[in-house]
């Protein structure tokens, strides 16, 4: 693991390229030095939505002056602390572009805990291709109990926007998913993006003995049906 993961200047892990290896299963998601366990959320989409962008806000807390197309995987790491427990949020941002992802779709997969779809909101094609997106993960049998979100990027580009709200809505609802509608470029907008991750992180948490036992094996599905406890940080 450490030969894998880089510490950036802000604390956050990353790692580009990686030589993936058994290592990186997660299947215990725990971490036995510290005792803190490991989320792995893989971020999913088009290539240019702004996966780079969401996890780098997350996890550095800016919006990148520059971007390069994802090679692969970048991994991203947060510790966080959720109702006292500290927690690691694994962020796994995968490349959009098929030649340079086609060799580690199974890595993705494995073991995954949480899956994050992003489409851009100026670009409808985007939109479009999450049922595509959705497909290929069902095909490589992440289960229904596994949590999903869905998140339309770029909002600050208003004059722009081709996928109305509704329709997002509508098809979040369809998929049984939360929507997120953000922008990882605007200031303003990086507490909508830490929620996407910590709504995630707080599920997860609430869901702690699946974790520990196989999630494959179950198919329940997690659905938002409980008004949220305001005394709890978990912000979904
Ligand atoms: N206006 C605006 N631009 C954004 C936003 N997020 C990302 N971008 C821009 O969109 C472009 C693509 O962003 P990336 O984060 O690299 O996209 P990606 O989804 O990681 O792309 P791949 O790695 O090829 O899959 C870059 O030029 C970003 O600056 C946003 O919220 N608003
Ligand atoms: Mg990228």
């Amino acid at each position: 693991m450490a030969n894998e993961f880089s510490e950036n200047r802000d604390g956050t892990a990353n790692s580009r390229h990686a030589n993936l290896t058994s290592s990186l299963d997660l299947s215990t998601s725990l971490d036995h030095s510290v005792q803190t366990r490991i989320f792995k959320i893989i971020v999913i989409g088009d290539s240019n939505v702004g996966k780079t962008c969401l996890t780098f806000r997350f996890t550095g807390g800016a919006f990148p002056c520059k971007t390069e197309a994802t090679i692969g995987v970048d991994f991203r790491e947060k510790a966080v602390e959720i109702e006292g427990e500290k927690i690691k949020v694994q962020v796994w941002d995968t490349a959009g572009q098929e030649r340079f992802r086609k060799s580690m779709v199974e890595h993705y997969y494995r073991n995954v805990h949480a899956v994050v779809f992003v489409y851009d909101v100026t670009k409808m094609a985007s939109f479009q291709n999450l049922k595509t997106w959705i497909q290929e993960c069902n095909g490589h049998g992440v289960s229904s109990a596994v949590p999903r979100v869905l998140v339309g990027n770029k909002c600050d580009l208003v004059d722009q926007i081709q996928v109305p709200s509704n329709t997002a809505l509508k098809f979040a609802d369809a998929y049984n998913m939360l929507l997120f509608e953000t922008s990882a470029k605007d200031p303003k907008e990086s507490q909508n993006v830490d929620s996407i991750f910590m709504c995630l992180a707080c599920r997860l948490k609430a869901q702690k003995s699946l974790i520990y036992r196989d999630v494959e094996r179950e198919d329940g599905r997690v659905r938002l049906t409980h008004q949220p406890d305001p005394k709890s940080n978990c912000p979904c």
